[in-house]
């Protein structure tokens, strides 16, 4: 952001003001401005001011001051600018009469302006420089003078220099550069791209030296509304705008493509027209112009309202904080000004001011006015058109390919009556003649436009070739280009393959993925599961925490255990398969099957009694009183049940009960016999054993050894169930308790399954054994 320009300047009284006794109350130093003593005491005296005034601008000029002081060093820095592509505005600000149109165009050229006679300006300005009279010309001149200087000395960049010139009266806009006929038609506003406010359908003039400048001044001038007020005898009752447009086009290459870069930069000089008191501007009896009170009137407010709404805008933007809103259409002035008050402008605000003491009042207004402005800050910067200069060559471009087609019908025109020549001549048939031609057209061949064109075609016509050979660059770069394309379509494609395959191994992946997951929550609500359950054991008293390695350990024996627990339930369901199959023998046995058991059984009963049976087997006391039985009644039944014993044998393949005896038999069995000897009275008992002994008394003599064997044998398989009774015990408590330990098996089947599985172990011993004795 960069600060508004303020400089101010203090006239000379002029003539009349003398005359007047008028005494000057300012004096200028360097950058500031103050009341001198004389004038101080005599305002203080009218109470109009307490203390010395002192004003601080950017630099203030004093009466000694010349226009051409005063542009080269306040002015000349905003030409300079624009020649780089910024924009610029003058403002010449002030009082009427205080001296603006002055500044702005100069003494003499005003007059000879007024004069309406221009012609010797060129002399008027080498006149004024040789005679030291530098306010002949105004900053206007000098600004232009400067411009065309620089672009002259400029070899690297060529200018294009465009000026209008409009004046804002009544609040409307007039171009005052058109036709008479065309004046009366006030230009209306627009925006640009920017929105900022741009004027319409404004006739611009292509300006290539100072004497167009000032014919477009003095056209303008022409055009303007003068009136004549008290303090100004020519007085501007407008606002007048001299625009000047400097577009730059550098041809040197700043990168490789050769591209020509283009600056564009806009300088308003505005003159603004004198703010004054409307009853303080009487009307001179003799104006011959315009003497309507009324429009003067009319006028004199349109000035005041546009500056005074200049003022306020200007007054908002400096505020600590300004408001979001700025009324700049309040006014046709503040409109045009707002950009350079706040876009892209160098602003420099010329104060002019009337150095009398009278007009103290209107010279403090002018002061307050330049202290708020220069607050104002607005962003400059460079205004670089590449677009512009892009055209701008396609158009050069354009027209040298349509010189270059001229000229080569121009050539093949030449070519047709060369042929016809030499058809002529063939006829003719003379060699001399022909040699020569052929000299002249290889001649013409070699240096066809030489011969043929003057310095401008020649120059056009290598710009042509040159063209021809970038253009011939140009396709090979082209052709190059295509190549490379193609190859990176190739790669393209490929990619895109691979792109598919991965797409396609991404989606499988993602499936698979998709299962794990499931797999895993499985896992999750198992081992959930198994914490749960680790939780509980966790308030029990005797609850361990194990180490990695302990629970290492534990999960092998966790393991061997189910090892076991398997194979037996594969025995658990093979027995279970053997009883379903031997279940029908079970239930439905034989007659001779049922009899044979009981005869057995009651036998067995008998040799119990005698003494076979050992005590501890015996979980029934005996009782007292017990008569035993003689020796031979035992011969006998012992006999008898030896043949009985052996009649089973034989019936070995029908018996089920011998054949796959269970514990469970085998237990009922004795329990039986037992039943049976403690439920029998003694008598009959004793009387079974007399008649039984009886019987097969003689048999038990010869028959002691065997009976003795089958007694021991019987023995053996007692004492041998009831050890498997009590192993079974044990196995089944320590199975039980492992598995628990193991397992979260229910304890009813731990118990079944260890159960079965000694069932099994001790009804293969049972038969074993039986069979033993059997045989
Ligand atoms: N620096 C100066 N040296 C000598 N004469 C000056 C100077 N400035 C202004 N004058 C004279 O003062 C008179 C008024 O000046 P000028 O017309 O430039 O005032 P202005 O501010 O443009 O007034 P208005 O706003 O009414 O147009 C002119 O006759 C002009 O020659």
């Amino acid at each position: 952001m960069e600060k508004i320009s303020v400089c101010l300047r203090i006239r000379p009284l002029n003539q009349k003001e003398i005359n007047d006794n008028e005494i000057v109350a300012w004096d200028a130093n360097d950058s500031k401005i103050q009341l001198n003593k004389i004038c101080l005491k005599e305002l203080i005296g009218q109470k109009k001011v307490v203390n010395s005034l002192i004003y601080e601008f950017n630099n203030c000029y004093g009466q000694q001051a010349d226009n051409y002081y005063l542009f080269s060093t306040s002015v000349k820095q905003v030409i300079m600018q624009s020649l780089d592509g910024i924009n610029g505005t003058v403002i010449m600000y002030g009082q009427t009469g205080s001296g603006k149109t002055f500044t702005m165009l100069g003494k003499r050229n005003q007059e000879m302006l007024y004069q309406n006679n221009n012609n010797n300006i060129q002399q008027l300005i080498k006149d004024s420089f040789a005679n030291n009279q530098y306010n002949d010309v105004g900053i206007l001149i000098y600004s232009m003078m400067e411009l065309f200087k620089q672009i002259n000395i400029d070899e690297k960049r060529q200018f294009e220099i465009k000026c209008s010139y409009y004046e804002i009266y009544n609040e409307f806009i007039y171009d005052l550069l058109r036709e008479e006929n065309e004046l009366s038609e006030p230009l209306i506003f627009g925006t640009d791209y920017r929105k900022e406010f741009v004027i319409k359908n404004i006739k611009e003039f292509n300006v290539t030296s100072i004497e167009d400048v000032i014919s477009c001044i003095s056209k303008g001038e022409k055009n303007r509304h003068y009136a004549e007020t008290i303090l100004n005898h020519q007085s501007s009752r407008s606002h007048t705008i001299f625009k000047v447009l400097i577009s730059a086009y550098s041809n040197e290459s700043e990168e490789e493509e050769n591209f020509t870069f283009s600056t564009e930069a806009c300088i308003n000089f505005i003159d603004l027209a004198g703010s004054e008191k409307i009853s303080s501007s009487p009307i001179s009896d003799d104006n011959n112009r315009n003497s309507n009170r009324k429009d003067r009137n009319k006028e004199s407010s349109a000035i005041n309202k546009s500056l005074f709404f200049l003022t306020r805008v200007i007054a908002l933007k400096t505020q600590k904080v300004p408001p979001q809103h700025i009324p700049y259409r309040n006014s046709t002035l503040t409109k045009l000004l707002k950009s350079s008050l706040i876009g892209n402008f160098k602003t420099l605000i010329l104060l002019s001011i009337n150095p009398g003491l009278s007009q103290y009042d209107q010279t403090q207004s002018t002061l307050r006015f330049g202290l708020s402005a220069k607050l104002v800050e607005s962003k400059v910067e460079q205004n670089v058109n590449f677009d512009a200069s892009y055209s701008n060559n396609q158009q050069k471009l354009n027209q040298l390919i349509q010189k270059n087609k001229q000229n080569e019908k121009i050539i093949s025109d030449q070519q047709k009556i060369i042929d016809s020549l030499k058809q002529q001549l063939q006829s003719l048939n003379c060699s001399e003649i022909l040699t020569n031609i052929k000299q002249t057209e290889l001649q013409l061949v070699s240096k066809p436009s030489v011969s043929q064109f003057n310095e401008t075609d020649v120059s056009l016509l290598e710009k042509t070739q040159e063209l021809n050979t970038q253009l011939q660059q140009e396709i090979e770069k082209n052709v190059l280009l295509e190549k490379n394309c193609t190859e990176l379509h190739k790669r393209l494609q490929k990619s895109n393959e691979q792109i598919l395959t991965y797409f396609n191994s991404h989606k499988e992946m993602e499936q698979q993925i998709k299962e794990l997951k499931v797999q895993n929550e499985k896992y999750e609500k198992l081992s959930q599961n198994a914490l749960n359950r680790l939780s509980c054991y966790e308030g029990q008293p005797n609850f361990k925490k194990f180490s990695l390695e302990e629970l290492q350990n534990l999960e092998h024996q966790i393991q061997q255990c189910l090892q076991d627990i398997k194979i037996e339930k594969q025995r658990r369901n093979s027995f279970q398969q053997l009883n379903i199959d031997a279940m029908p023998l079970f239930t439905q046995p034989t007659e001779t099957l049922r009899s044979d058991r009981s005869s057995a059984s009651q036998d067995f009963r008998r040799i119990e009694e005698e003494d076979s049976i050992p005590k501890s087997y015996k979980k029934t006391p005996k009782k007292e009183g017990k008569q035993i039985q003689p020796k031979k009644q035992q011969q006998s039944y012992f006999k008898a049940t030896s043949n009985r014993l052996s009649t089973l044998s034989n019936n070995e393949n029908k018996s089920p009960l011998l054949k796959k005896p269970n514990l469970r038999d085998a237990k009922n069995f004795v329990k039986k016999i037992q039943d049976d000897k403690n439920q029998k009275p003694k008598k009959i008992q004793q009387d079974e054993h007399r008649s039984r002994s009886n019987e097969s008394h003689q048999q038990q003599e010869s028959q002691q050894p065997e009976q003795h064997k089958l007694k021991s044998d019987i023995q053996s398989l007692a004492d041998r169930l009831y050890s498997l009774s009590e192993k079974f015990q044990l196995n089944r408590d320590s199975r039980v308790s492992q598995s628990r330990k193991s397992t979260n098996m229910n304890r009813t089947d731990i118990i079944y399954e260890t159960e079965s599985e000694l069932l099994g172990e001790s009804r293969t011993t049972i038969h074993k054994s039986n069979r033993s004795a059997m045989k």
